[in-house]
């Protein structure tokens, strides 16, 4: 991230509890499938009750154990080492400028909105990739439970340390924060009635333990558009902020090139490549000085013109003319970017 992003970008992440995280990814992944359970009528009761017989299965189900510790760095061979785990949490501590908890969704985007200073519009949401109502009765039994979250010890570390540091948070918020959590909620339910249409939807042939969400046709036409921004998927926003970056690059590149152009006027002379920049650049010029000037004509986008003599180009920003024809004095520029 540091590497893509600008400095000063806010870096966000959420967590959930483990044992609600773990029967909602059981679904989404599609683990019954892989498993050969996908029949069952209550597939996370079967791998509870079977553990052992699944065992071989489960040490490749990366969302079985720690997986949210995993994603945010913690090697599966230190999941039992307390160090280790402390280690994840400071260092999550010291490189995100939040984290959320599920559990509180609205309370989390009004921290969000106010990190960021955005509007209270700005984080307005439908819920997506909910799990039918009919799948949500399925839970990990009581009495598995103990189990589960030792064997998760890492998630529950992380998550308690998070959740309390998020309460810590909110208590210092101002005394408009709780009403402004109840109006996101109101106005969020508000908008999921007017873009969707009422009730759950199966998908066909995707995710078809998850609620498909579907633009209501009777919408008011003014909030098309909003509606249509807010059911996009995640996949959508990803190739969205993809492209924004490939733009961005382009953009970087074409100035970067002009950059390089520059320094063809600045530096002169012949010099060797250091081994890692040759897939970089073809070539490189030693430092310019009063001595030793560029004379040489360009022609525009930098592009050396050999075949014809200073005297016949006419005098433009391409060409080298001399102090003596400009009538003015050597001056030494500034090199910056822009
Ligand atoms: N606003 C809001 N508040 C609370 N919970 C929410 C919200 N939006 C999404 N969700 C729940 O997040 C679960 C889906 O997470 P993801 O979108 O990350 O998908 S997934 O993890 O890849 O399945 C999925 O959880 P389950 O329904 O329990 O499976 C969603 O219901």
């Amino acid at each position: 991230m540091q590497a893509l992003m600008p400095n000063g970008t806010k870096l966000i992440t959420i967590l959930r509890h483990p044992i609600s995280r773990f029967e909602s990814a059981f679904l989404f992944e599609d683990f019954p499938a892989f498993l050969g359970i996908s029949g069952s009528l209550n597939p996370l009761k079967n791998l509870m009750e079977d553990i052992d017989k699944f065992n071989p299965e489960i040490s490749t189900m990366y969302t079985m154990r720690n997986s949210v510790s995993f994603d945010l760095g913690l090697g599966p061979e230190d999941f039992e080492n307390a160090d280790a785990v402390s280690n994840l949490i400071r260092s999550v501590r010291k490189n995100f400028d939040l984290v959320l908890v599920v559990e509180y969704f609205d309370e989390s985007l009004m921290l969000v909105k106010q990190q960021i200073c955005w509007s209270l519009e700005d984080v307005i949401y439908v819920k997506h990739n909910s799990r039918l109502q009919a799948w949500k009765k399925h839970h990990i039994p009581d009495k598995f439970k103990t189990h589960f979250l030792e064997w998760n010890k890492a998630d529950v570390l992380l998550y308690d340390h998070f959740n309390e540091a998020f309460w810590n948070i909110v208590k210092y918020q101002d005394k408009n924060f709780w009403s402004k959590v109840t109006l996101l909620k109101k106005m969020s339910r508000k908008i999921a009635e007017d873009c969707l249409q009422p009730g759950e939807h199966k998908h066909d042939n995707w995710k078809k333990t998850v609620d498909k969400l579907i633009l209501n046709q009777k919408m008011d036409p003014r909030m098309e558009t909003l509606c249509r921004d807010l059911v996009q998927d995640n996949e959508f926003y990803l190739q969205f902020f993809r492209d924004l970056q490939c733009k961005f690059k382009s953009a970087a590149l074409k100035r970067f090139k002009r950059i390089v152009g520059v320094q063809k006027i600045l530096f002169k002379g012949n010099c060797k490549l250091m081994p890692f920049l040759t897939s970089t650049f073809d070539e490189c010029n030693v430092p310019y000085d009063w001595e030793n000037e560029q004379v040489e004509p360009f022609e525009p986008y930098w592009n050396p013109n050999s075949n014809k003599s200073v005297e016949g180009l006419e005098l433009s920003s391409w060409t080298y003319p001399t102090q003596w024809k400009l009538n003015g004095t050597p001056y030494w520029g500034y090199f910056a970017t822009y």
